[in-house]
C-alpha cells in the first residue's frame, strides 16, 4: 500500500475474474484472465496497445460481454443476460477516454440524469448531490453551461463527477487523460489522485501516466496480447520488472 495515505484495504473482494477469456469474432481478445480486486484498492493497468485492457475493463461494466470464466462485482455474478445490468450500472462507474457527456444536455443535468432515472432520486436531491460534486471537482460555476462550451480538462472532470453522483463502489477509468492536451492533463490527475486519497473508493485505472501510478496505486498490472503478464507493487514494478515483455513496455515508456 501506499505510504502516502492512511487509507484501508478491506479484505473484501470487489472484483473477481476467474479464467475469463473473450473472443471477437475468432481473436482472442482476453486470455484466462485470472484478477481479485479488493475494496478500496487502487489498481493501475498499463501495456501496449491492443493488449486488452479497454476490453478487460469494459467487461467488468457490461459494456462488453465476455463468453468463458466468472466475472463477480460487489458479490454479484455478471451473466450475459442483461439481467444485472442495474445493479452494476449503479455499482460501478465509468469515465471514459472521450468523456461521453451528452452535448445537448448541461453539466448539471448530464450530472442528475442517472440519479434520476436509474436511482429514482427526487430531482432537486439529485441537484444538490451534484453540486456537491461539481464543487470537488472544482468546477461549481460550470453547472449550467453545456459540454462543448468548456475545456477537455473541465469535461473530464464533469465525467468524473457524474460518475460520482451515482455514489458508486467501484470506479473505472479507461485512458481518462490521453485524449487532453498537456496542460489539462494535471488537473485531471489532481482530481483522480484526491478521489484516491480520500480511500474508500476501489479504482482500475487504465493508464499510461506512470507517475500516478508510483503516487496512487496499491498495485500495477501489465497486460499483454489479452493476458495478465505481471502485477506487482508499484516500487517493484518499476525498479524491478520481472518479465521481459514488461521491461521493453517500460524502456519504451517516459517515466515521470
Ligand atoms: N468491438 C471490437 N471488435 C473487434 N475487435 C476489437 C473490438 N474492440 C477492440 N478490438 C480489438 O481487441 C484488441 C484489444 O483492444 P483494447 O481496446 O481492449 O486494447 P487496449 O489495450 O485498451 O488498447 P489501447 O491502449 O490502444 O486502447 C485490439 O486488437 C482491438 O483492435
Amino acid at each position: 500500500m501506499s505510504t502516502q495515505d492512511a487509507r484501508e484495504v478491506s479484505d473484501k473482494l470487489m472484483i473477481e475474474l476467474r479464467n475469463m477469456n473473450k473472443w471477437y469474432g475468432d481473436f482472442h481478445v482476453l486470455k484466462n484472465i485470472n484478477l481479485e480486486v479488493k475494496k478500496g484498492e487502487r489498481i493501475v493497468i498499463c501495456g501496449p496497445s491492443g493488449s486488452g485492457k479497454s476490453t478487460m475493463i469494459r467487461c467488468i461494466n457490461r459494456l462488453e460481454e465476455h463468453q468463458e470464466g466468472d466475472i463477480i462485482v460487489n458479490g454479484v455474478e455478471l451473466t450475459n443476460n442483461l439481467k444485472n445490468i442495474e445493479i452494476i450500472r449503479k455499482d460501478v462507474g465509468m469515465v471514459f477516454q472521450h468523456f461521453n457527456l451528452f452535448p445537448h444536455l448541461t453539466v448539471l443535468e448530464n450530472c442528475c440524469l442517472a440519479p434520476i432515472w436509474v436511482k429514482k432520486e427526487p430531482r432537486k436531491q439529485a441537484e444538490a448531490t451534484a453540486m456537491q460534486y461539481l464543487e470537488r471537482v472544482k468546477i461549481p460555476e460550470q453547472a449550467l453551461k453545456y459540454p462543448g462550451q468548456l475545456s477537455g480538462g473541465q469535461q473530464q472532470r464533469v465525467a468524473i463527477a457524474r460518475s460520482l453522483c451515482m455514489n458508486p463502489d467501484v470506479m473505472l477509468f479507461d485512458e481518462p487523460t490521453s485524449a487532453l492536451d498537456p496542460e489539462m492533463i494535471k488537473e485531471v490527475l489532481d482530481v483522480m489522485i484526491e478521489l484516491a486519497d480520500e480511500g474508500g473508493m476501489t479504482m482500475l485505472c487504465v493508464t499510461h501516466e506512470m507517475g500516478f501510478a508510483k503516487r496512487v496505486a496499491d498495485r500495477v498490472i501489465f497486460m499483454d496480447a489479452g493476458q495478465i503478464i505481471e502485477e506487482n507493487e508499484p516500487h517493484e514494478f518499476f525498479n524491478n520488472p520481472q518479465h521481459e515483455r514488461t521491461q521493453l513496455f517500460l524502456s519504451q515508456i517516459i517515466q515521470h
